[in-house]
């Protein structure tokens, strides 16, 4: 017996979400319906093949998806993802740096509580959340993370003139992610999974050497230590975000209904 697809909506349709899309087409076994996307102007021409699109998240939640995924910046998270929390759907957030914002994270929670539903981090263009939440409950003493991206990436068309990596920034992931709120999201997932947002350290350097974005994190503790590096081509669309963040949206979706889930 094969039982029906999961209903997913959407909210954004930028990078990632053309790109969840795309994965999906690729995926005809996929036993995912993404049945509506929530943009801002419904009225702009769309791809042929794009999901129905709606205006509003009144009008997401009444095509019944069971779960909802947010592409779509800070504000949108902050805005939107309480009702969605509250009319019971679980939300996959990938804008996580948003939570920095105390009002915020305490009202995504407060509505996730009262709705009795779930926000799933995703893992965008990050990994080893797992092994840093795993570490975190024996105990983390230090986290860094550093993220690199390509000088014009960062600093548009005043990187071009750049010779020398250029730090930009060295403090905490809250105070980081807020001040780069499209560009170390990452930070905020690693800072939620170890030592939380005010003891995890932040770096970001625009790089006129690379082409990639690229992210380390180092994580010291009870359990012993880790380094992670990825190096992540970045999207088309939008050069901040790399083409691995679609993936973690659609991987994150199949492990819902997996009957093995990994990690
Ligand atoms: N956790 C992670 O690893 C990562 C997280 N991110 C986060 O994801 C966000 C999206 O990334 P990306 O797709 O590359 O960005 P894009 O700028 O390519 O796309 C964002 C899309 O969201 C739409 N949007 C914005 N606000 C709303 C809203 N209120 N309602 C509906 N749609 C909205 C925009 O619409 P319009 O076309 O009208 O502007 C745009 O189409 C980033 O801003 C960043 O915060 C990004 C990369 C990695
Ligand atoms: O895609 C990336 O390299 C990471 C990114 O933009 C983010 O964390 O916001």
């Amino acid at each position: 017996m094969t039982s029906a697809p999961m209903r997913v909506g959407m909210i954004g349709l930028g990078a990632i979400g053309q790109g969840v899309l795309t994965q999906l087409a690729a995926m005809p076994d996929a036993a995912v319906d993404i049945v509506g996307v929530l943009v801002r102007d419904p009225s702009r021409p769309r791809l042929a093949g794009t999901p129905p699109v709606v205006g509003t998240v009144e009008a997401l939640l009444a095509l019944e998806p069971e779960v909802v995924v947010e592409v779509a910046g800070h504000e949108a998270l902050a805005q939107l993802g309480p009702a969605v929390l509250r009319s019971g759907r679980d939300l996959i957030a990938v804008s996580v740096g948003a939570l920095a914002r105390p009002e915020v994270y305490d009202s995504l929670v407060a509505a996730a509580c009262e709705g009795g539903a779930q926000i799933t981090v995703a893992s965008g263009a990050i990994g080893g959340l797992d092994a840093i939440s795993a570490a975190a409950v024996g105990g983390i003493t230090r986290v860094t993370h550093t993220t690199r991206k390509p000088a014009t990436t960062l600093l548009g068309a005043e990187g071009a003139a750049l010779t020398e990596p250029r730090e930009l920034f060295r403090g905490t992931a809250r105070e980081g992610v807020l001040e780069f709120p499209e560009s170390v999201n990452v930070a905020a997932a690693v800072s939620l999974a170890g030592v939380g947002l005010d003891r995890t350290e932040l770096v970001v350097v625009a790089d006129p050497a690379i082409t990639r974005n690229r992210h380390e994190v180092v994580v010291e503790g009870d359990f012993g230590s880790l380094r992670f590096e990825i190096e992540n081509v970045p999207t088309t669309a939008n050069p901040k975000t790399g083409r691995i963040v679609a993936m973690s949206i659609v991987r994150t979706l199949l492990r819902r209904c997996a009957p093995l889930a990994i990690g």
